[in-house]
């Protein structure tokens, strides 16, 4: 295997005339956790869908853990895991029958208990996922993908709907995953989480990939103070790749 889990070359999705993402060339390590951001409607999840084969490319190439997602969908699927931005659960059925279904398909050895242990879900494993909460639920999400030690976690947005107790155990898991030797790739809005978990982002805006690099390169880069927070170098880098005329309109957004 090469080092790169994830390799795109020119990737382009357009919707009608919307173009979603534009000729983006992105490369994430087998060993890094890397912070895709980038304003509402940027193009992240339609990256992640093409990263998956839920979206079809319009143009470029696209490499998943040496494979190609369309391609070789099973043996790409069979080595990640995907928290996706939008899952669903099957109502009428318990945490422990998600997991172990998961776990039977993956045909991995994983323990229910324990991956639910790991996402603070304990109490609520034989728990109709029905009467669950939304941060309950995105637990249970992230549980499923952390099944059969995966190479690569790619996590949309995976502190939705999460307390801080959640938001800190997203972040001490992202950490475990990446010391035991998997990847992580994900999106978020929660920007103060970023700086303390990623080793490098990504700033896409209107599917252009704007800037990248460590924290602190993208500190030196923008125009901002140097304990700058991660919020100000991403309004910096968004509000300079805006044209003037449109920059109000879309920081009030
Ligand atoms: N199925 C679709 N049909 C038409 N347009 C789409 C479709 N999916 C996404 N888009 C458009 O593509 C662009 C990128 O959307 P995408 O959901 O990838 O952004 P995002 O960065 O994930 O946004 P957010 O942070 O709000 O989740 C948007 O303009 C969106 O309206």
């Amino acid at each position: 295997m090469t080092e790169a889990v994830i390799e795109t070359d020119g990737l382009t999705k357009r919707y009608g005339s919307t173009v979603a993402v534009d000729d983006l060339d992105l490369t994430v390590s087998h060993d890094e956790i890397y912070g895709f951001l980038g304003p509402n409607g940027a193009g992240k999840s339609t990256t992640i869908g093409m990263l998956m084969d839920y979206v079809r490319p319009t143009a470029g190439r696209v490499r998943v853990l040496d494979g190609d997602p369309q391609a070789d969908v099973v043996e790409v699927h069979d080595r990640l895991g995907i928290l996706p931005d939008r899952y669903s659960l099957y109502d009428g059925h318990t945490a422990r029958q998600h997991l172990a279904l998961v776990i039977d398909t993956k045909r991995a050895n994983d323990s229910p208990e324990k991956l639910l242990a790991r996402v603070g879900l304990s109490d609520a494993i034989d728990q109709d996922v029905a009467t669950f909460s939304q941060g309950m639920e995105q637990r249970l999400a992230l549980a499923m993908a952390l099944a059969d030690e995966p190479d690569l976690l790619v996590l949309d947005e995976p502190f939705t709907g999460l307390d801080p107790h959640g938001v800190r155990t997203v972040r001490e898991i992202v950490h475990e995953e990446n010391d035991r030797g998997a990847a992580v790739f994900f999106s978020s809005h929660v920007l103060g989480q970023v700086e303390l978990v990623c080793d490098r982002v990504g700033i896409l805006h209107r599917g252009r990939l704007v800037a990248q690099g460590t924290v602190d390169e993208l500190r030196t880069r923008a125009d901002v103070e140097g304990d700058a927070s991660v919020e100000e170098i991403f309004v910096s880098i968004t509000d300079e790749a805006t044209p003037a005329d449109e920059r109000t309109a879309e920081g009030d957004r």
